[in-house]
C-alpha cells in the first residue's frame, strides 16, 4: 500500500546483487511500491556478487512487506536481511549510567566507598539540604509513568512505555545536561503512585510525570505538589501547554488576531487538552469550546462522570453550544488537537474562520495530516519532527527543569510556565516569523538557555527559588 513515507520508519535492506542486475531495477521496484531510497552503501564486492545496504523510507508495515516482496522477486537479487533503523537504535536500550570519578586503586575506593563515604553520609544525616551539593539530587530528575496514556497509543502498560521514557531521559541529558531516569510503575492506583513517588523523591531534584492518563493525572500531580518540596511537573499538561502557547503567540501575529477575540476549539479534554485550555484562559482567550469522541461538545447542563469535564463545562463554551466536534469547529479561528489520529476532515477545516490556525498535536499520528490540511489552513503545526512547526513539549521540559534545578526551586509555578512560553516564542524573530516557522527548532541551541534564564527570573520573583544562581541578582 502506497502512502506518505516517514523518516522515522526506515528499513535497511541488505541485498546480494549479481553483476548483471542494473541498480535501476531495484530503484524502480522500491519506487513503484511507494518507498523512498535514502542511502545506498556497498558492504562488499567480488567478481560474482555485490552486497549493498539500501536504506529505504516506507509508510507502514504493509508497505514494507510489499516492498520486500517486490525487490526479492527481481531475478539475480537475494534479500539477506532486513533491519529497521528505529529498532536498531533501541537495541540494548538507549541509556546507561556513567560514574564521574574513576576507581583505580584502594585509595580511590576508600574515598568513594567505605570507609570514606560514611563521613559524607553523616554530614547529610546532620544536614539533608547538603544533598544538593554532595549527591546526584542537584541534577537528577525522575521520569515517572504508569504507561496509561503513552503518546496517543493509550494504555499500553509500563514496559511498553519504556522507550518513550528512555527517550525523555535522553532529551533531558542531551538538551539540558540533566541526568534523569525512567521509572515505569506497574500500578494504576492513584494512592500507590503517590506513595511510590514520595518514597523515591529523596534521590531526585525534580519529578517529571509523563503519560499518565486523565483524570488520575490531575490528582496525582496536585497531591505530589502539595506533599513534596521539589518541583513536580506533569509534562503532558504543562510542557505541552507552554509550547502550544508559544506557538499560538506567534501564529496570531501572522494572522493579525488577538487572544481576546479568537474562538479556539479543542479536540481531546485529557491531560494535555485541559492544561492547554487553562493556559489559554490565563493568556486572555475568552471563547474556548472543547469536544471529545465520547461526549461531544462539553457543555453546562450535562452530567459527566469525569470531574474534569464538569470543570471544563464551567470554564468554557460561553454560548453553551452542544453537538459534535464538527459542529464546534464552525467559525473557529484555531483548532487544537490533543486527542487521536485523523479526527477532523477537510470539510471541517472549510468551516473555520478566515486564516485558520491548526495545531494537530496528537502523536504519533495527528488529528489531520499536514499534506491534507495545508491547502485549507494558514498556519499548520504538529507534534512531529518530520513536518515544519513542531509543537512538542521537548521544547519546554529540558529548559524549564534546567532553570528550576539551577535555582533549587520548590515548585514550577504558573509564573515560570508563562515565562517559558514567552521565552520560546521570543526566539523566533519578527523578521523570521512566517507560516512555516512559528516555533524554534528543537535543535535551536538558544531554546534551553533562554527558557532557563526566564524561568529562574520568574522563580526568584515569585518566591520559589531557594538559591540565586551565578549571574542573577
Ligand atoms: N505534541 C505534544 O507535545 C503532545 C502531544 N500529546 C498528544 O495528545 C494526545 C492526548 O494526550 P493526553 O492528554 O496526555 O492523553 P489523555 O489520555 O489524558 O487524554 C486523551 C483525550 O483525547 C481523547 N481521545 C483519545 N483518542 C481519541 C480519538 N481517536 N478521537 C477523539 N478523541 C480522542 C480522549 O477522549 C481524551 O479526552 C496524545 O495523542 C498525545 O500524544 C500529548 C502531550 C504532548
Ligand atoms: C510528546 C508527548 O509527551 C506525548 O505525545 O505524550
Ligand atoms: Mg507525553
Amino acid at each position: 500500500m502506497k502512502g506518505q513515507t516517514s523518516g522515522s520508519y526506515t528499513i535497511i535492506l541488505r541485498l546480494e546483487i549479481e553483476p548483471a542486475v542494473p541498480f535501476i531495477r531495484i530503484a524502480n521496484a522500491v519506487h513503484e511500491t511507494g518507498g523512498e531510497i535514502a542511502a545506498v552503501d556497498i558492504v562488499s564486492k567480488s567478481k560474482n556478487m555485490t552486497v549493498r545496504d539500501i536504506t529505504v523510507s516506507v509508510s507502514n508495515a504493509e508497505n514494507e512487506a510489499e516492498l520486500i516482496e517486490s525487490v526479492s522477486k527481481i531475478p539475480g537479487i537475494g534479500v539477506v536481511n532486513v533491519s529497521d533503523r528505529t529498532f536498531l537504535m533501541h537495541l540494548g536500550g538507549k541509556l546507561e549510567v556513567h560514574s564521574k570519578v574513576p576507581i583505580k586503586n584502594r585509595d580511590d575506593l576508600s574515598h568513594v566507598y567505605t570507609p570514606g563515604v560514611a563521613r559524607v553520609c553523616m554530614a547529610l544525616h546532620e544536614d539533608p539540604a547538603k544533598a544538593y551539593s554532595l549527591t546526584i539530587k542537584r541534577n537528577t530528575v525522575a521520569v515517572v509513568t504508569d504507561g496509561t496514556a503513552v503518546l496517543g497509543l493509550g494504555d499500553i502498560g509500563p514496559i511498553a512505555a519504556m522507550p518513550v521514557m528512555e527517550g525523555k531521559a535522553m532529551l533531558f541529558k542531551e538538551m539540558a545536561g540533566i541526568d534523569s531516569f525512567p521509572i515505569c510503575l506497574n500500578t494504576k492506583n492513584t494512592e500507590e503512585i503517590i506513595a511510590i513517588v514520595k518514597s523515591i523523591a529523596p534521590v531526585f531534584g525534580g519529578i517529571n510525570l509523563e503519560d499518565i492518563s486523565s483524570p488520575r493525572c490531575f490528582e496525582i500531580e496536585e497531591r505530589l505538589k502539595r506533599e513534596l518540596y521539589i518541583p513536580v511537573f506533569h509534562d503532558d499538561q504543562h510542557g505541552t501547554a507552554v509550547v502550544m502557547l508559544a506557538g499560538l503567540i506567534n501564529a496570531l501575529k501572522i494572522v493579525g488576531k488577538n487572544m481576546s477575540d479568537i474562538k479556539v476549539v479543542f479536540s481531546g479534554i485529557g491531560a494535555a487538552g485541559v492544561a492547554c485550555t487553562k493556559m489559554l484562559l490565563a493568556a486572555g482567550v475568552k471563547h474556548i469550546v472543547g469536544a471529545t469522541r465520547s461526549v461531544g461538545i462539553v457543555h453546562r447542563g450535562a452530567a459527566y462522570d469525569n470531574p474534569m469535564f464538569q470543570w471544563y463545562a464551567q470554564h468554557s463554551n460561553p454560548d453553551n453550544v452542544t453537538g459534535s466536534l464538527s459542529d464546534a469547529i464552525d467559525g473557529a479561528d484555531v483548532f487544537i488537537g490533543l486527542s487521536g489520529p485523523n479526527v477532523i476532515t477537510v470539510e471541517d477545516l472549510k468551516k473555520m474562520a478566515r486564516d485558520p490556525i491548526v495545531f494537530a498535536m496528537a502523536n504519533p499520528t495527528p488529528e489531520i495530516l499536514p499534506e491534507v490540511a495545508e491547502p485549507y489552513v494558514r498556519v499548520m503545526a504538529t507534534g512531529r519532527s518530520d513536518y515544519p512547526n513542531q509543537l512538542n513539549n521537548v521544547l519546554c521540559f529540558p529548559g524549564i527543569f534546567r532553570g528550576a534545578l539551577d535555582c533549587q526551586a520548590t515548585a514550577i509555578n504558573e509564573e515560570m510556565k508563562l515565562a517559558a512560553a514567552y521565552a520560546i516564542a521570543s526566539i523566533v524573530g519578527e523578521d523570521e516569523l512566517n507560516e512555516q516557522y512559528i516555533i524554534p527548532s528543537v535543535f535551536n541551541n538558544r531554546v534551553v538557555e533562554t527558557v532557563r534564564k526566564k524561568v529562574i527570573e520568574a522563580a526568584m520573583k515569585s518566591g520559589v527559588a531557594r538559591k540565586i544562581p551565578h549571574g542573577f541578582a
